[in-house]
């Protein structure tokens, strides 16, 4: 049985028009517009445990509206989404266990208060004992060199080291699956090295499933061995990521403007 199995998986956005200008303003009082935005178009794919799959595709091909609904907080209009057989919409604690998720323009740490308060808050809310905690707690800390930023406020932390603080806190409660939607992005060749070897390490001496979305090559390539190519909401490939670069990337333009 695959971890993660989508049939025809659908997302249709519905917006509210306004005309500009007085006029459109009237005009919307007495008859509401609606514009229809496909973001995910009947995609079917399967991910197995253990995978590290990448989702590549152009801004706004559906990589985010995907990964909300594998999450479980966007209803699909149409078509079916199961992970570990179970639909992702009927939050069961279970589910919300075995997952880690990383939105990389947000944060999951309290702003005003010291990191490692941030990470005790996650050991009540997910009822880890000392023992699980401790361990959990040292390795993402030696791992992701850590301490110097455990007892800062996240508001203080730059761009980088929040984000480290960020990737820690989703390995507290052992999470078996990790949804990561673009965990560099912004952040110095540094500590996207960091990033990415750590979570690699997790994914090949773990086992934790990993689908990460990114535009940044060196992520994709470092931390996955498949690829989903989204275009307009479609799938355009879906198999390992070297067969794509020798399907795709054998041929290079240079272009010379002579003077
Ligand atoms: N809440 C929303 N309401 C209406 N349209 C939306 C909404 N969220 C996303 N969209 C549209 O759906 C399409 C897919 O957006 P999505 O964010 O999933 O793309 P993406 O592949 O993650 O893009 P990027 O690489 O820029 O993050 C885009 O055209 C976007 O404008």
């Amino acid at each position: 049985m695959p971890l993660i199995q989508a049939e025809n998986l659908t997302k249709v956005y519905r917006q509210n028009i306004k005309q500009p200008g007085l006029k459109g303003a009237l005009r919307s009082l007495v008859k509401t517009e609606w514009a229809e935005k496909t973001a995910v178009d009947h995609i079917s794919f399967t991910m197995e445990e253990g995978e590290s799959l990448a989702c590549i595709g152009e801004n706004g091909a559906g990589k985010s509206t995907l990964i909300k609904m594998l999450v479980g907080i966007l209803n699909p209009t149409s078509g079916s989404v199961k992970v570990y057989d179970g639909n992702p919409m009927h939050h069961h604690e279970a589910y919300l266990r075995k997952i880690g998720v990383i939105f990389g323009q947000k944060t999951n740490l309290w702003f005003d208060i010291p990191v490692i308060e941030s990470y005790r808050a996650i050991q009540v809310l997910y009822k880890l004992d000392n023992n699980l905690f401790e361990k959990n707690m040292k390795m993402v800390t030696d791992l992701l060199e850590l301490e110097p930023i455990l007892h800062a406020p996240a508001r203080r932390l730059s761009l980088g080291q929040r984000m480290k603080a960020d990737i820690g806190l989703i390995f507290l409660h052992s999470p078996k699956i990790l949804y990561l939607d673009e965990p560099t992005i912004g952040l110095d060749i540094n500590v996207k090295f960091a990033i990415r070897k750590f979570i690699r390490k997790m994914n090949q001496e773990n086992g934790i499933s990993v689908l990460l979305t990114s535009h940044d090559l060196d992520d994709i390539e470092q931390i996955s061995d498949n690829a989903l190519v989204l275009s307009k909401g479609k799938i355009f490939y879906h198999g390992s990521l070297s067969e794509l670069k020798s399907n795709y990337a054998t041929t290079r333009l240079i272009t010379v403007k002579g003077g």
